[in-house]
């Protein structure tokens, strides 16, 4: 097991763990520590076993809008739970009396952000963003204007972007005070630190739900958790959990004092995590990548007819582990190559097309030689980018490690497909 290469992460946090846990925070085993490439992070600060509780955030610590301090501020109905808890934290980030302030000073900087989160990337780096991470500014567009491109995880730059837009106007229309940069850096605080919160601790009616429990949607459901959002995430870590009481992680294995322990956010693909977290894992067992914008442009209007009616239009995926391509893949590839009736056969479950699969295969890899050539020039590209004011040494590495990894993804899938 590698022990983190942790440094020690100074006073301000020794400040922030003091207020913590006089704010209903318990932390067993474990520190906070600063690190050369992921910013801040959790340690074990001794041997941990498997099974012990590492932290517990009381529910009263937690910042939600059923808070008192985002009640009292009386948002229009419209207001998204995300943009309430922006304009919150941006109202009381330059007050004297800052109800957290020993949280706010170990957030990572604006600085920081604008280094690691693509939203603030220039366009020339945007540009050459994965597909399923692209800010190419005419998908925003197409985004802002159609709701049904919104789902998947294709526009995913597009939708964070268009989402802080929506966010940044309404707050501006009641808080005009609050700066569109403050409020992009607190809405970018929220983003990348909260945690999933159903209310568990509120009865089904309560007036501080912000809907009736049966209408809550996962947008409805952020929680900011003072103390866990140090943690890293890695793809196998500890799963936090929620109930009444609060929030807590428990350790998923033993570790030794020393040790990273990280938790996981859920089970997102890379360019997911780089668009909204700002970083990239080496091994991730949740990657993935779209297949769209290989598959889209072959359909007819009367094969996206077809294919909305059945449920199988879009997220098409090409996994780097079995089942290389997915099931809707394998649906829309039968719609575009065989006879309808062969392709009804299989959606209808009553053929699970074993028959056709060497046809299926031979027209998927004919689209990944073809991606793969695009690959490579687009890897050209990123290679001859100069550093400097507008492209970043850290931005470049990031931008090159992951067109390496999707060129390998599709290499493994022709190979795969081929055998
Ligand atoms: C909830 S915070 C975790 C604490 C954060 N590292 C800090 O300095 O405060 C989430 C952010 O941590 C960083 N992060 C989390 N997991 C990471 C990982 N495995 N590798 C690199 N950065 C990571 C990303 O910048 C992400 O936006």
């Amino acid at each position: 097991m590698a022990m983190a290469a942790a440094m020690d992460p100074g006073e301000q946090h020794t400040r922030f763990i003091e207020w913590a846990q006089s704010n209903g925070v318990e932390i067993n085993g474990i520190a906070p520590a600063q690190f050369k490439d992921r910013g801040m992070g959790i340690v074990a600060a001794t041997d941990i076993k498997q099974g012990d509780r590492i932290v517990h955030v009381r529910n009263t610590s937690l910042i939600t809008v059923a808070h008192q301090g985002i009640q009292t501020l009386k948002f229009p109905t419209k207001t998204s739970i995300h943009a309430r808890l922006a304009a919150y934290l941006a109202l009381q980030y330059a007050k004297d009396d800052c109800q957290h302030r020993p949280w706010q000073d170990v957030w990572p900087s604006q600085d920081e952000f604008k280094d690691i989160l693509p939203l603030h990337w220039s366009k020339q780096l945007q540009d050459l963003l994965p597909h399923a991470a692209t800010g190419n500014e005419s998908l925003i567009a197409r985004c802002a204007l159609t709701s049904d491109t919104r789902d998947g995880n294709l526009l995913t730059q597009c939708t964070q972007r268009s989402n802080l837009e929506r966010d940044h106007l309404s707050i501006h229309a009641i808080r005009p005070s609050i700066s569109r940069d403050l409020f992009t850096y607190v809405w970018l605080i929220v983003n990348t630190r909260t945690f999933y919160w159903e209310y568990p601790d509120l009865p089904n009616a309560h007036p501080r739900l912000p809907k009736k429990r049966l209408q809550l949607t996962a947008d409805d459901c952020y929680a900011m958790c003072p103390f866990m959002d140090y943690f890293n995430h890695s793809d196998k870590g500890c799963d936090p959990k929620a109930d009444a009481k609060g929030y807590s992680v428990t350790a998923d294995r033993t570790y030794k004092a020393g040790e990273e322990v990280y938790v996981s956010y859920g089970s997102h693909t890379n360019d997911f995590l780089l668009v909204e977290y700002g970083f990239i894992l080496d091994t991730n067992g949740c990657d993935s990548l779209p297949l769209d914008h290989l598959i889209l442009s072959q359909l007819s209007s009367e094969q996206v007819q077809v294919l909305k009616e059945d449920g199988f239009y879009k997220s098409y995926t090409l996994s780097p582990t079995s089942p290389t391509i997915c099931h809707r893949t394998q649906a829309v590839v039968r719609l575009l190559t065989l006879p309808s009736r062969r392709y009804t056969a299989f959606v209808s479950g009553t053929d699970e097309g074993a028959g056709d699969q060497g046809k299926v295969n031979e027209y998927v890899i004919a689209l990944l030689v073809k991606y793969e050539r695009q690959i490579m020039e687009i890897m050209d590209e990123v290679e001859g980018l100069r550093t400097g004011a507008d492209v970043t040494t850290g931005q470049h590495n990031t931008l090159l490690r992951r067109w390496k990894q999707v060129q390998a993804i599709v290499k493994t899938g022709i190979n795969v497909l081929s055998s």
